[in-house]
Formats: structure tokens, sequence, C-alpha cells
């Protein structure tokens, strides 16, 4: 086990590349058992959560080969094997394993998925998509059980927007006999890159992007070359911490139009934002205007940037008020930020945060992955050393961290627990 270790102070300048997209890449390798032939795909990020996933490939038969970020998959041997427990616990989208395995089998078993704790996250809405679809689903001692005779194609209202829910059920439907339409489905980009992946296999699907979705099921999918997308996230993360510990940070391999809401959120702030084709240019801002943010589905501001935010804003003067409208309880960090000073409250859905502060170094703990960001941009900006524990939940989503931030100047470092702090974690 690990701690990350942060000398904050030193101005970051310089140039960031971005890997490819966490959220699409772990929907893409699982898309991959849907085909009949060897799938790549390309520029997949170095996280744990891609790992984890060649693993589970692997062990339903799949041939996996990953190496400089390019991921063949054959899956022509892969069987319908239970996957009850184990890895499939380790992170979020090994639900993505229920579609895609009973739109190629017909059947399979999946351990109920795990991922960040942001409260309590249901995955009613798949289950009743699969239920659509003419699937039998059962959920026995935390494992579901999907069976069907035949998928059938079905109009399918989603009562949440659901990002999960709109991949999974696209899995399944683009298998089914017919026309599968989603309503109210979410338009996150990262639905749209699944469903160009599914199209370059020989999927036939209209309108991902938009709030409704027409599929019309084939009998058989081919293998493919797929290039992923840049992560937004992990731009948006570098954006920020540009805006909160940088002096001229240019953020590379980025669709600018997928952080419309995060470059406005920044200008209203003060800090100087230019864009262009693949790359987004943050300035230094002399000062920082505190303003509110509301999380949205895409394209509103995403939650998954809300707690890196969150970090930024103590650095602006006057109250900011951040309200998550889709994971109510995703807070865990703001404790861990009042250690270091911050001036934060929480009331209800929304975090009141006063600055200015000046942030100051201390031990803190990473309870889940954008809390790890929020700790690390909070101790890039503080004074002093920032050390930060619960680097699992990072490793899910930044590939490389350490080696780009020292990239951009910043003094960080990786360093082994010692045994009296892995007991201090366990009791704590
Ligand atoms: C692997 C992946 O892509 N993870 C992302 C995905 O998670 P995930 O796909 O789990 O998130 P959803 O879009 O499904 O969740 C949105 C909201 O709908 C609720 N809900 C969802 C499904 C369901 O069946 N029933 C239900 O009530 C959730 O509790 C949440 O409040 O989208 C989230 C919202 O943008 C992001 O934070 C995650 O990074
Ligand atoms: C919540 C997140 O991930 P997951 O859904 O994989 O837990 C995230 O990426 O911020």
């Amino acid at each position: 086990m690990e701690k990350l270790m942060i000398a904050g102070g030193s101005p970051l300048k310089g140039t960031v590349r971005i890997s490819g997209a966490k959220n699409s890449a772990v929907a893409l390798i699982p898309a991959t058992i849907l085909a009949e032939s060897p799938v790549t795909i390309e520029g997949l990020p170095d996280i744990s959560d891609v790992q984890i996933l060649k693993g589970l490939l692997e062990e339903i038969g799949g041939v996996v080969s990953f190496e400089n970020n390019d991921m063949t998959v054959d899956p022509s041997s892969m069987i319908s094997m239970p996957l009850p427990n184990g890895k499939v616990k380790k992170l979020r989208a090994s639900y993505y394993l229920m579609g895609a395995m009973l739109g190629r089998f017909k059947k399979a078993v999946i351990g109920l998925p795990g991922g960040c704790h942001l409260g309590p996250r249901p995955i009613d809405q798949h289950i009743k998509g699969f239920e659509a679809l003419g699937a039998h689903v059962t959920n026995e001692q935390g494992a579901i059980y999907l069976r069907a005779d035949e998928l059938r194609g079905a109009r399918i209202y989603l009562d949440v927007v659901s990002v999960g829910a709109t991949i999974n059920i696209m899995l399944a439907a683009v298998r089914a006999k017919g026309r599968t339409i989603i309503e109210n489905a979410a338009k996150e980009p990262e639905i749209i890159d699944v469903a160009t992946l599914l199209t370059n296999m020989g999927a036939k699907i209209k309108g991902a992007g938009t709030d409704v979705i027409r599929i019309d099921g084939v009998d058989s999918l081919d293998g493919c070359r797929h290039t992923i997308i840049p992560d937004r996230i992990e731009a948006g993360t570098y954006m920020i911490l540009g805006a909160a510990a940088g002096d001229g940070v240019l953020i590379d391999n980025v669709i600018p139009h997928h952080l419309e809401s995060l470059i406005a959120k920044l200008r209203e702030m003060g800090v100087q934002i230019e864009a262009n084709d693949d790359q987004v240019f943050v300035g230094p801002a002399e000062k920082m205007k505190a303003v509110d943010i509301k999380t949205l589905v895409y394209p509103g501001f995403p939650t998954d940037l809300q707690q890196p935010f969150t970090s930024l804003l103590t650095a602006a003067e006057g109250t900011s008020m951040v309200t998550d409208t889709i994971y109510g309880a995703r807070f865990k960090h703001i404790d861990e930020l009042r250690r270091m000073n911050a001036n934060i409250k929480v009331e209800g859905r929304s975090a009141i945060i006063n600055g200015t502060v000046k942030l100051q170094g201390a031990k803190v703990k990473a309870s889940d992955l954008r809390a790890g960001a929020s700790l690390v941009i909070a101790g890039l900006m503080a004074e002093g050393v920032t050390e930060v524990t619960g680097l699992e939940h990072i490793d899910r989503g930044y590939s490389h961290l350490v080696d780009k931030l020292c990239g951009l100047g910043a003094t960080i470092w990786r360093e082994k627990l010692t045994k009296e702090e892995i007991e201090q974690l366990n009791n704590a």
C-alpha cells in the first residue's frame, strides 16, 4: 500500500496529455464480448478499472493482449461463465458485463457492482430494460441472474436519466430481434463512443447522444478497430488544477466541446481559458470570484468534476455553493478539505464554501476517486506537505498521475505506507 506525498506551492506550468476516457473504456471493453472476431481498442488509459476488466474477459475465455494502451480482444472462445464475486465488486462498470453477455449468450450471472461510494446507486433501470427485452432477471445472494430464450426489441422509457442503463440496454439490444427504442436516454459523449464501436462492429444504432436512441437488432457482430475518445473528466481535473495552482497549463488531447459547462464556470470565476480543436490553455488568474455550480446530466456540469471544483473554490473570493443533483451525498471529501483549513459547510445536497482561505498541508484520505482528485488539487494549492492515502481509488481513474504532475513541475511522489500506518488506516 502506498500514499501520495505532495509538497504544495510550486506553480504548475507546461503541457499535459490526456488519456482515453475511463467511462468509455469500461464500456468498450465489455462490448467486445458481442463480436465473433477480434476487436482492437486504441488509446485505453492505464488505470486499474481497465486491468480488472481485462482479467474478467480472460475469466470467461477471452484472449486479450494489452500493450502500449491498445487492447485486442478475441472473443470467439468466450463462454457465459458466472462472475458472482471477486473482481466484479472492484468497479462500477462490471454491470456492463450483464448487457454484453445477455446480448451474446442470452444468459449471465454477474455480482452486483462496486465503484465509488456516493450514496445509493441502484441499477433498477438497467434491469427494467433487460426485462423489457424479454430477459428473466433475479437477484440471488447479491448476484444478478439473467436469462432469455430470445431477446426482442422493445420501447423502453428510462424513469431516471442513467448513463449506465442507457449503455447496458444498448449492449443487449444490438443482438435482440427487431427494434428497440430507448427514451429519456442519457446523452454523455461516452454513449456516442460506445455506439460508434458497436456500429463499426455492424450494429444499427441511431440517435446516440440524443435522448431517443433507436437500435435495430442484428444476428451477429464482427471485429473492428476503434480509437477511444479523450477523458473529459481527467481533462477537466487538469483544467481545474491549472486554475488552482497553475501558471499557464496546456491540456492536450481534449475535446473542448465536451467541457463547455466547466469552461463557462472557470471563465465566470475570472480564469483565462483559450480553447482550440483539441487543446485547452488555462492561464493564471489574478483573483478568482466565487461562483455557484449545480451538477446535472450532460451537457450540464458533471458530477464527477464537482469534488475537484470544490477545492478550487476555496481560493475564490466570496461564498460559493456547490449542489449535486445527481449524487446528493457526494461530499466525503469535505471533512478532509476541512482538515486542510477549508471553510466549508454541507447542507443537504449542497456544500457552501467560504473563500479565500490558504489551504494547509495535512494527512488526508481519499474516500473515492474524485475525492482523491480534489485532495491532490488541494495538496498542490496548500502550504506545506500533504499526505493522501486511499490511492486505490485514484488509481481507478487517473492514468500516470504522478508522472503527469511532475511533468508540470509539481513536487509529488508515491511512498510505501509503514506497518503502523496500515494498522492505523485499518482501525480508522
Ligand atoms: C462507469 C461510469 O460511467 N460511471 C459514471 C456513470 O455512473 P452510473 O452509470 O452508475 O450513473 P447513472 O447515470 O446511472 O446515475 C445517475 C443517477 O441515476 C440514479 N440511477 C441510476 C441507475 C438506475 O438504474 N437507477 C437510478 O436511480 C443514480 O443513483 C444516480 O443518481 O455516470 C455517473 C453520472 O454521470 C458518473 O458519476 C459516473 O462516473
Ligand atoms: C463515480 C465515478 O466512477 P464509477 O462510476 O466507476 O464509480 C467517477 O468516475 O467519478
